[in-house]
């Protein structure tokens, strides 16, 4: 690298660094910018007198923003060393060996927000102060008193700086975007950047309605005299902030390897973001004894997660026309790796969204996916383009049938009932696994099928013969005759399975449950009034019920009729500690999980598989992992399973 490349760089770095800390809207993904920084890093390492001073690798990254008063920390806060593989880990532990051979590591998530310190003194909550450039950062106490898990006042009184990040839920992100779309306003690219900004507003009324969450992850100043730092957490957890989930002690680069991969493995189920390990040396002695550089402490380091943000290119929208005609645009990206799994497509849920990003062919884009999440565009870069960008236009024409569509401005949907493409959708979700469980009737059969004009809906279906089967390419006889029999199986199914398979628009398994038990095979005839007036039935859930019997009355009539579903019948249930309950079950019990899930809905339980706030009750056995941190982190009630039969 040249001297003239290196400044090039590094004004980029500044400009990106900028963008990221200042307006909480990054030009650049963590990824870019970490490789960047390390390049830039490497030249500054062989020509430490060419370096730039104001290189982001000298300093802790932050600037204060126009409008907040500035305040200064008591102690310097510090950014983190990363580290992004086992050698660089063994690095950075054979470094501070040098010290002391006998370390033990205290291990926990690095959960990504904004940095923020508080400063109580006579146990009383003075000052809340963003990190800025760590010396001096933003004075935001008037929104930190707004946040409900920190406490106004302590039981310690001694000068103390407690320092941890705010966050914010995924969920709640996810509303404060929706919020901000209907009001026109520019989307926050993802949780960190809206957790930075909700915090550092004007006004406090904002930051109130933002349920911002901190986590406490440290102490700066203080008259603590515990030797680990893992007891001093504890005391601090105890003074009323809530402990995080996941701390462990390790003590060698296996150990620490193992709870790396446990926390990756946990992380989708965290309500919050979390973008790597955070590892520290737990005997505070020998932290001092180590110290810090100009930006870090020596004693500590983020072992980075893989990036779950990508940048990648547009390169095509294809429309896909789903089982109710509604046609969803989905984007060709560059093919780009991510957590080990090639991603070639993104959703974006419609029209309005691509409008919305101001999106174009060959625009470079960040692309997000994460666990099972669908990969998803959530930002643009309008500063890189070139020449070459195309405007994406809104279709008029079903790409399958070609018939008229019908723009309704966030929706477009072919209206065409006989459209191959929304038959074919139709009956795979009918045929699918939490429907009617069609074992050996997949995507690429129904295609087939439908297309060969053997079958033109689900009641098609019901009337197949060997014969019509047979002259198929690939289909044997034990083919046919399972297939054949898989669908004679699902004659006698509960009518509430039938009706969810039906794929009526907004009413999913837990609706098709509720309204066949109140209606039983009467669903077919049933009124809107009747509809809306159960609990959790909303309006445009019942009209899309009514609507789709109205039109489709004669086909679910010859269903019924073919499969003869049993109709369940509404049992009152006594009152009972479960009832109306929503429950999740984790960990291994003494039956088997199935069973106990049964008998808590004979109780009018709702077991549920992912914890949240709604959550009544986490009932856990043996090895119960993330779920049950969760309830801990939410203060759900969580019950052994011999407490929860002591409740029945
Ligand atoms: N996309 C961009 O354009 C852009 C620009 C600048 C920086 N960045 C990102 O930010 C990173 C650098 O930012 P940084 O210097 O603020 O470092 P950092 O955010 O990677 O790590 C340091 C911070 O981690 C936080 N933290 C979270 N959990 C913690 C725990 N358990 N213990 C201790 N600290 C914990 C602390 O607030 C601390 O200040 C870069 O690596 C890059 O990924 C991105
Ligand atoms: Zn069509």
């Amino acid at each position: 690298m040249t001297q003239t490349e290196y400044n090039e760089k590094i004004e980029t770095l500044i400009k990106w660094a900028k963008a990221y800390y200042v307006y909480d809207n990054p030009v650049a993904t963590d990824e870019e910018y970490d490789k960047l920084a390390r390049e830039c890093l490497a030249y500054e390492q062989q020509n430490p007198n060419k370096s730039h001073p104001n290189s982001p690798n000298k300093r802790v990254g932050g600037f204060t923003l126009e409008g907040f008063e500035k305040a200064n920390h008591l102690s310097r806060m510090w950014s983190q060393e990363d580290v992004f593989n086992t050698k660089e880990l063994e690095d950075w532990i054979k470094r501070a060996s040098k010290v002391n051979t006998n370390l033990e590591f205290y291990c926990e998530p690095k959960f990504d927000g904004a940095s923020l310190n508080l400063i109580y003194e006579n146990g009383l909550l003075k000052q809340g102060i963003t990190r800025g450039d760590g010396n001096i950062g933003e004075d935001v106490t008037n929104n930190v008193k707004t946040i409900f898990s920190i406490p106004l006042q302590i039981e310690e009184k001694s000068l103390i700086e407690i320092r941890g990040e705010i966050v914010i839920r995924k969920k709640d992100f996810e509303k404060i975007n929706q919020e901000r779309l209907q009001k026109g306003e520019a989307l926050f690219a993802n949780p960190r950047n809206a957790a930075s900004g909700s915090l550092r507003q004007l006004d406090p009324a904002i930051t109130a309605k933002r349920k911002l969450f901190f986590n406490v992850w440290g102490v700066g100043q203080n008259s603590l005299d515990m030797k680990k730092h893992s007891k001093m957490m504890d005391y601090v957890y105890s003074l009323g902030f809530v402990k995080p989930p996941m701390q462990t002690i390790a003590k060698s680069v296996e150990e620490i390897e193992e709870i790396y991969y446990k926390i990756i493995e946990a992380r989708d189920n965290f309500e919050m973001m979390l973008d790597g390990m955070v590892i520290k040396i737990d005997d505070r002695e020998i932290q001092e004894e180590l110290g810090y550089t100009v930006k870090f402490p020596k004693w500590s380091c983020a072992y980075k997660f893989p990036a779950v943000e990508k940048t990648t290119k547009v390169k095509d929208i294809v429309l896909q026309v789903g089982r109710t005609g509604v046609i969803t645009p989905v984007a060709v990206v560059e093919p780009t790796l991510i957590e080990g799994s090639t991603v070639e497509r993104a959703t974006l849920h419609n029209f309005d969204e691509i409008q919305r990003l101001d999106l174009r062919l060959n625009d470079e884009v960040i692309i997000i996916k994460s666990g099972d999440i669908i990969p998803k565009i959530t930002k643009v870069f309008y500063d890189r383009r070139d020449e070459s960008q195309v405007e994406i236009k809104r279709p008029t024409s079903c790409p399958t049938c070609h018939s008229e569509v019908l723009d309704e401005g966030t929706m477009i949907k072919c209206q065409n009932l006989d459209c191959p493409s929304r038959v074919v959708n139709s009956i795979i979700y009918f045929a699918s696994k939490n429907c009617m469980n069609i074992d050996g009737l997949g995507n690429k059969i129904v295609e087939l099928l439908v297309k060969e004009k053997i079958i033109h809906d689900i009641l098609d279906l019901y009337s197949l013969k060997y014969e019509d089967l047979a002259p198929l390419e690939g289909f044997k006889e034990k083919k046919i005759n399972n297939l054949l029999n898989a669908i004679e199986n699902t004659k006698g199914t509960q009518l509430h399975r039938v009706i969810n398979a039906l794929g009526i628009e907004h009413i999913g398994e837990v609706a098709s449950k509720q309204i066949c038990l109140e209606f039983g095979l009467n669903v077919i005839n049933i009124d809107y009034d009747s509809l809306v007036s159960l609990d959790g039935i909303g309006e445009q859930m019942a009209n899309s019920f009514c609507e789709f019997m109205r039109v489709n009355k004669e086909l679910v009539l010859k269903l019924v009729d073919i499969i003869k579903p049993t109709v369940e019948e509404k049992k009152e249930v006594v009152e009972n500690a479960f009832k109306g309950k929503t429950v999740v079950l984790t960990g291994t019990m003494s039956k088997s999980r199935g069973l106990i899930k049964k008998e808590l809905e004979e109780l009018g339980a709702k077991v549920s598989s992912s914890v949240s706030k709604k959550t009544d009750y986490v009932i856990y056995g043996e090895e119960a992992g993330s779920k049950y941190d969760k309830a801990v982190e939410l203060g759900v009630t969580t019950l052994t399973q011999e407490e929860m039969e002591g409740l029945f």
